[in-house]
Formats: structure tokens, C-alpha cells, sequence
């Protein structure tokens, strides 16, 4: 299980957002988080600045929309030049045509949950599925409080993708920080949002190592006690 960590460009300055996405060097992937103030209270980007981002940098976007009608517009992330496009589930109509229709584009398709949405009446869904996103604060702001009670939501997560054998990514997005980061990689996280912990700190590089140090520590010792 590698770790991937993934900056949050909602803490960088959107005027600069190409100069951003250079001061993480290193980053597996740059999370976008698209919000049309309906589904969550609050407005960031759409199509074309993601066009433009995905033109500006080598880093992959990872795209997590959390809009309304996802499946009119998830689509469209792809074409916009999205390496993954992530859907609410509260939010799509048809979850399994969605993400069949993401792949068949070429990108990874990625399911989110909001923090009260339980994973158990999707697990038939999972083989569909290239990642699923544990939201770990209500979606809508960085900058907000880790939610520890979504910690065993992330562990019966990991344990349905074990069960049903996939190489499903899980994701955590929400209050990811130094001092949260081991609780969710000992859960069984193994990719990582970071927002305010990456963008507000003094070397936003550095901050992405430092997590990655982190979350690996932990992995390589759960992988030890299970004897793989
Ligand atoms: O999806 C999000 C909010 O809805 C953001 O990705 C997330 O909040 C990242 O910010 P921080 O790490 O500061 O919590
Ligand atoms: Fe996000």
C-alpha cells in the first residue's frame, strides 16, 4: 500500500495557482476541490481553470467535485485534463454509469462520502470503483477540525476492499495534518489530503515530506504486524 499525499490547492493563493503547484514538488497528486454553492456553501473553481491548471503543471490533478448533477459535469473534468475525478455519492444519480463513464474517458474514478454517509450500502459499488474519499470534516472549507469519529468508518472501509481482494486507493480528506495523519494511516488510509497543513506552512515541499515520512512509518508497521 504506497502513500500518495496530496496537496489541496483550496489553501493556495488562486491568483498563482501554477507558481502553487510548483512549491510542492514532489506531491503524488494537486487536489482541486470544485464547490458550486449548492451542494456545500461555498464557490471555488470550475472547467476552465481546471483546463488551464492541467496545462500548467506536471503533477496530476486529482479533481473532487462537490457539486450538484455530478453526473451531467464529472465528465467534463475529465476532458478538462483531470488524471481522477471524485463524485459525492450524495450527489450522482447513477453512481455505477458515472463511473464507468469516468473511466471510459481515461481517467481513475473516485467516490466521496460525506462525513454521516455510511460506506455499507455501497460495497457491491467498490469494484468500480479506482478510489474512494472518507470525508473527514463536512464538506466546504479547509481549515477545519479532523472529525476522529470517522477513524472507524476508514478501518471497515479497509476492510471491505481486503475482503473483496481490490486495489482500491482510500482516500482522507479533511483536517489532515502531522498531528492526524498516523491516526488515519493506521486506519488504513493510504492516500492523504492536506490543505492548510501543506499550503500554511513556511516550505509547502517540505511539508509534503514530512507527512509522507509520516503515514510510511505507520504503513510499513501495519504491513509488518499483518506478516506482508
Ligand atoms: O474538500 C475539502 C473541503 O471540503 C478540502 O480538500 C479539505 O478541507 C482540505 O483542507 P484542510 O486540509 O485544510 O482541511
Ligand atoms: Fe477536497
Amino acid at each position: 500500500m504506497a502513500v500518495q499525499i496530496n496537496p489541496s490547492i483550496l489553501s493556495a493563493d488562486f491568483a498563482r495557482l501554477a507558481e502553487e503547484a510548483k512549491a510542492v514538488e514532489g506531491a503524488d497528486w494537486l487536489h482541486v476541490d470544485v464547490m458550486d454553492n449548492h451542494f456545500v456553501p461555498n464557490l471555488t473553481l470550475g472547467v476552465p481553470v481546471v483546463e488551464s491548471l492541467a496545462r500548467a503543471t506536471d503533477i496530476p490533478l486529482d479533481c473532487h467535485l462537490m457539486i450538484e448533477d455530478a453526473d451531467r459535469w464529472a465528465p467534463q473534468y475529465v476532458e478538462a485534463g483531470a488524471g481522477s475525478v471524485t463524485f459525492h455519492a450524495e450527489a450522482a444519480a447513477a453512481p455505477i454509469r458515472l463511473a464507468r463513464e469516468i473511466r471510459a474517458k481515461g481517467a481513475r474514478a473516485s467516490m466521496a462520502l460525506k462525513p454521516a454517509t455510511p460506506i455499507e450500502p455501497y460495497e457491491d459499488l467498490l469494484p468500480e470503483l479506482d478510489m474512494l474519499l472518507i470525508m473527514t470534516v463536512e464538506p466546504g472549507f479547509g481549515g477545519q477540525a479532523f472529525l476522529d469519529l470517522m477513524l472507524p468508518k476508514i478501518r471497515r472501509t479497509r476492510e471491505l476492499i481486503s475482503k473483496h481482494g481490490l486495489e482500491l486507493w482510500l482516500q482522507v480528506d479533511g483536517g489532515v495534518s502531522a498531528s492526524t495523519i498516523e491516526r488515519c494511516a493506521e486506519a488504513g488510509a493510504d492516500v492523504f489530503v492536506a490543505g492548510s497543513a501543506v499550503y500554511g506552512a513556511a516550505d509547502p515541499a517540505q511539508a509534503v515530506r514530512a507527512l509522507r515520512t509520516q503515514a510510511e512509518t505507520v504503513s510499513a508497521a501495519a504491513a509488518w504486524a499483518c506478516g506482508h
